[in-house]
């Protein structure tokens, strides 16, 4: 018996090995993790810590020492004729740049390096004998594996025979089976409906439809496969270097990437590695690294094994995107324009460099689809700026206290009964357009929004605070059309709580576990922040913005920038607008019928045309510069490329409206003319191309004030 460890390190040993193996055993072997891999890592590292500490402590059982998984009874075991092995990992740089600098200490800087994707499958062993796959096992514990032959031929990916010249007399394929990620998420679909647990990713998915018992059941998962290395190799052409293997073996008809690449130094590696981290979600598969491997076979038997994994291949991780967290509730959330949306609400935790507390569920539908209870724990996934999403449940942790969620009936802020807008509608709304706090509150917010009248002030605290404050009762923001009335003693006085853009839920500070109460406008001395003076500023500005952000503002549906451009090029006045018929609305270009008839119809309701009117008393802008003038570019569609010397992009664009002309994105046959300034880009070649007369700073400003045809004649033209 070894001596000298303390207690608790040896008691810490057991617990943790106790967790790996039996992580193991529910991820090799049944296929249904409870934990991420970022945790099993994890605890991998503190193992392998307090084993360096306690070197006593590393015994052949300790899950340090042994690759894969325990084998099973459910399927006959074959022994690998040469063993398979694990990868060793680089999580830094530093710990990449060690291993090329031993790997060039050892067999000199002649090494290259093999760079190719780690796909996030289960490795597989195919055995040819004179070109014929005759066997067909997973890694096991890299001795012995399970025999998934018959698993293995519904693969259509893996031929039975190998084609072409100098056929091996016994050769061993390794490589990835994988289910493509689109694959994967239509398979989980159909076990929900199945009333089956969903895999919690798709390497798990993989490898529970690889491991079947029946093969029909695996013949119907469309599984796939890329060769990343070899075993045996006995007659036909020697290989003389991985990629030289890889090439051989494509050769034979077997499936090998087209992604891998072979570099000479550390630079490169690392080019590659950061490549596809920024493009991680190109390949069709999951990936959660990249592999190096010292291309030339002879340097690589020079380097060598230990008892787990090659010297001459390390295994760069990416961040994890996965992690598991408790789903403590399913809430909903109700939209700008009524929809009602559930979200998870779950134990925060940090994932690809943020922390997430909240992921939105979409509608009633998808909550089914994805199988998940109130109080399961569940994969939660964020791949670096993609919103946070729930992936499923970790259903083998269930213990029966899991509730289903049930969609309410009316609207979690306003109590009116919720329905859906048209019968067959997926999505639920609340009815209550006029006076429902979260409805307005959002609507506020657009309407200080980039799109619409771009006041910075005025965010989601300040939208929240003025539209449904703690403090007084009554609200300084009963609709939009109060916004520019708003008084700076009553502003003073408003207490609310802050709540999180995405959802409309309440925030709760950590620290008491209460929500978030502020006053947002005042100093704790009850004096007017130096927001309220930006408001007031930005208010006042804003009322001078063009007409077509004005009418944004107003949550027309359908009316985004563009169809609000249109329109106030067309009319250049609000109240012209609201007298156009819908024939006359519906033949703007950019506005069809669907809008025509949404404008009408919003204009027609009373409430909406008071917003319009305390608008127009507050001195907000409702006619276009220009609007009674002459326009001499009626009809004219002009692009504008690179940076101008005169005019801003937005001032030339807002000249070139003024003037009733049309400031279009591409250019076309139709375009009039191609204004350009310094690096113009590819427009300025297409204007070429197509003839279109082109202006610069000059021409322009003669364009601006004596029409087209004078323009025309101090344009440049190509003819061609
Ligand atoms: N969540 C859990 O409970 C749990 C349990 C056990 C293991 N795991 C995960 O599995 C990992 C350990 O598994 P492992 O021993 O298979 O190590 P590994 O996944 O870190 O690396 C080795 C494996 O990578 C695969 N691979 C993919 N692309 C490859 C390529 N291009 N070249 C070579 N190999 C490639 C092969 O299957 C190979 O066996 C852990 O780090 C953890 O992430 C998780
Ligand atoms: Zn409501």
């Amino acid at each position: 018996m070894a001596t000298g460890i303390p207690d608790e390190a040896r008691q810490r040993h057991g617990e943790l090995s106790q967790e790996l193996d039996d992580a193991n055993y529910r991820y090799y072997v049944l296929d249904q993790p409870t934990i991420s891999d970022a945790d099993y890592d994890r605890l991998m590292r503190q193992i392998l810590e307090l084993e360096s500490e306690h070197p006593e402590l590393i015994t052949p059982d300790s899950p340090t020492q042994k690759v894969g998984s325990p084998i099973t009874t459910e399927f006959d075991t074959v022994e690998h004729l040469e063993r398979m092995q694990s990868l060793d990992n680089a999580f830094s740089t530093d710990e990449l740049s060690a291993w090329v600098a031993r790997a060039e200490k050892e067999v000199g800087t002649l090494a290259s390096f093999l760079c190719e994707l780690k796909i996030d499958g289960l490795a597989v062993n195919l055995t040819y004998e004179q070109g014929r796959l005759v066997r067909g096992a997973t890694r096991g514990d890299g001795r012995t594996g399970e025999d998934i032959t018959n698993n293995i031929r519904t693969i259509e990916a893996i031929p039975t025979q190998l084609k072409g010249e100098d056929i091996p007399d016994v050769l061993e394929v390794r490589g990835e089976v994988y289910l493509p990620v689109e694959a994967f998420e239509k398979l989980n679909e159909s076990l929900v409906d199945a009333g089956k647990a969903p895999f919690a990713n798709p390497r798990n998915g993989a490898a529970g439809s690889l491991r079947q018992k029946d093969p029909r059941v695996t013949a119907k998962r469309p599984l796939n496969m890329i060769v990343h290395g070899f075993g045996t190799w006995t007659g036909g052409t020697q290989p003389e270097s991985q990629s030289h293997a890889y090439e051989v073996m494509r050769s034979f008809g077997l499936p090998v990437s087209d992604r891998y690449t072979v570099v000479d130094g550390l630079e490169e590696v690392r080019h590659y590695i950061e490549h596809y981290g920024e493009n991680r979600h190109e390949p069709a598969y999951e990936i959660d690294g990249v592999v190096v491997k010292v291309d030339q076979l002879t340097l690589q038997r020079r380097l060598g094994s230990t008892s787990r994994w090659p010297r001459w291949a390390i295994a760069w991780k990416y961040p994890p995107q996965e992690v598991n967290t408790r789903l403590l509730d399913i809430r909903v959330g109700v939209g700008r324009t009524g929809r009602v949306t559930p979200y998870g609400v779950m134990e925060p935790i940090k994932v690809a460099g943020s922390t997430v507390a909240y992921a939105t569920l979409h509608n009633a539908d998808e909550v089914r689809r994805k199988g998940v209870k109130i109080g399961d724990m569940v994969v939660l996934r964020k791949a670096g700026d993609v919103i946070p999403e729930i992936v499923g449940p970790v259903a083998d942790l269930r213990d029966g206290s899991e509730r289903e969620f049930a969609m309410p009936t009316h609207c979690p802020e306003c109590d009116t009964e919720l329905r859906a807008q048209k019968e067959g509608d997926v999505d639920i709304r609340c009815p209550n357009a006029r006076n429902c706090p979260a409805q307005l509150r959002e609507r506020l917010y657009f309407v200080a929004g980039r799109g619409a009248f771009d006041i910075e002030a005025l965010g989601y605290v300040a939208a929240t605070a003025l539209t449904q404050p703690l403090e007084p009762d009554d609200p300084p923001v009963k609709n939009e059309g109060d916004l520019f009335h708003l008084d700076i003693d009553e502003l003073k006085k408003i207490k609310s709580v802050v709540r999180e853009q995405r959802t409309g839920l309440p925030k709760i500070d950590p620290k008491t576990g209460e929500e978030k109460v502020v006053t947002f406008f005042a100093t704790k001395a009850g004096e007017p922040k130096k927001t309220v003076d930006k408001l007031f500023e930005e208010l006042e500005k804003a009322k001078r913005q063009p007409l077509w952000r004005v009418l944004v503002g107003l949550s027309i549906r359908h009316v985004g920038p563009t169809a609000a451009q249109a329109l106030a090029r067309e009319f250049r006045s609000m109240d012209r607008i609201i007298e156009a018929s819908e024939e006359e609305l519906t033949a703007v270009e950019d506005v069809g019928p669907t809008i025509a008839a949404a404008v009408k119809d919003w204009f027609e309701v009373d409430w909406h045309r008071e917003i319009v009117e305390k608008w127009r008393a507050a001195g907000v802008r409702m006619e276009d510069e220009g609007s009674e003038g002459p326009r001499p570019l009626e009809g004219v569609s002009v692009v504008i490329t690179g940076s101008l010397e005169s005019h801003s992009r937005d001032s030339a664009t807002a000249a070139v409206q003024a003037l009733g002309g049309k400031v279009s994105s591409a250019v076309s046959k139709k375009t009039g003319f191609v204004v350009f300034g310094d690096s113009p880009g590819s427009k300025y070649d297409k204007a070429v191309k197509l003839g279109v007369p082109l202006l610069d700073d000059a021409g322009f400003a003669v364009l601006l004030e004596k029409g087209p045809d004078a323009a025309t004649e101090v344009a440049i033209t190509s003819e061609e």
